[in-house]
């Protein structure tokens, strides 16, 4: 199994997130430059975190349009495992995988710190690992973590069971503390806090190990 890990220009957690899944959980992974489209061989997609592009105009809005997320999407769309972390997140709610927008934080601050969590599970194949209402911490750091949707698509995404990550204190305004979202598949999985970060009980616990994980089980 090998994971395929996008890299634009301005990523800054594909390293962590190539640290996290070839050191701590042992799967092997390949870079994926922007401007590639060849994913053959690939298992899986991770968007990590970072400011892709330098964040301009939106975080994501210029990343949605690279030439490796046609590949990624035409992926996505097969059923193909993909993960987006933070500005990944970002990347996928841009490119209409997932729906809704992250926008700045409420109080407009960046926000880095632990972050303690509920988790849904329901079919998100990234999710396996954990128990219905589990309570975990994992760190945000983001400035544009405030998730927003009209209230209709807020209540069919409760309904369908699409919101898997639940903020306890919701820091960023998010509308129904949504922290991570899953498709109707259960295969793309968007969350503003990051696992790979969450590893290592040396720095920021566990809790983030069983989410990288769970495509090797
Ligand atoms: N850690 C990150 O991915 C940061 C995401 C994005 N650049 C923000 O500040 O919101």
């Amino acid at each position: 199994m090998t994971i395929g890990i996008v890299v634009f220009p301005g990523s800054n957690c594909d390293r962590d997130v190539r640290w996290a899944l070839e050191g701590c959980v042992g799967l092997p992974t390949r870079f994926l430059w922007h401007e590639e489209r060849d994913l053959s061989g690939l298992d899986a997609v991770v968007i990590p975190g970072g400011f892709s592009y330098g964040d301009y105009l939106r975080c994501g809005a210029i990343a949605r349009f690279a030439p490796v997320l046609e590949s990624v999407r035409l992926f996505a769309e097969a059923g193909g495992a993909v993960l987006g972390i933070c500005n990944g997140f970002q990347v996928l709610t841009e490119m209409g995988l997932l729906p809704g927008a992250l926008t700045r934080n409420a109080r407009l601050h960046f926000l880095c710190e632990p972050t303690p969590l509920s988790v849904n599970p329901g079919n998100c194949r990234w999710l396996k690992g954990y128990s219905e209402a589990e309570a975990i911490v994992l760190p945000i750091a983001h400035g544009e973590g405030r998730y927003q949707c009209e209230s209709e698509q807020l209540a069919e995404l409760e309904a369908n069971g699409q919101v898997v990550l639940r903020y306890a204190c919701n820091p960023n305004g998010s509308v129904g503390d949504v922290a991570g979202l899953t498709n109707t598949g259960g295969n793309v999985l968007g969350l503003m806090p990051h696992p790979e970060r969450a590893c290592d009980p040396l720095t920021g616990g566990l809790d983030g190990l069983r989410l990288l994980a769970s495509l090797s089980n």
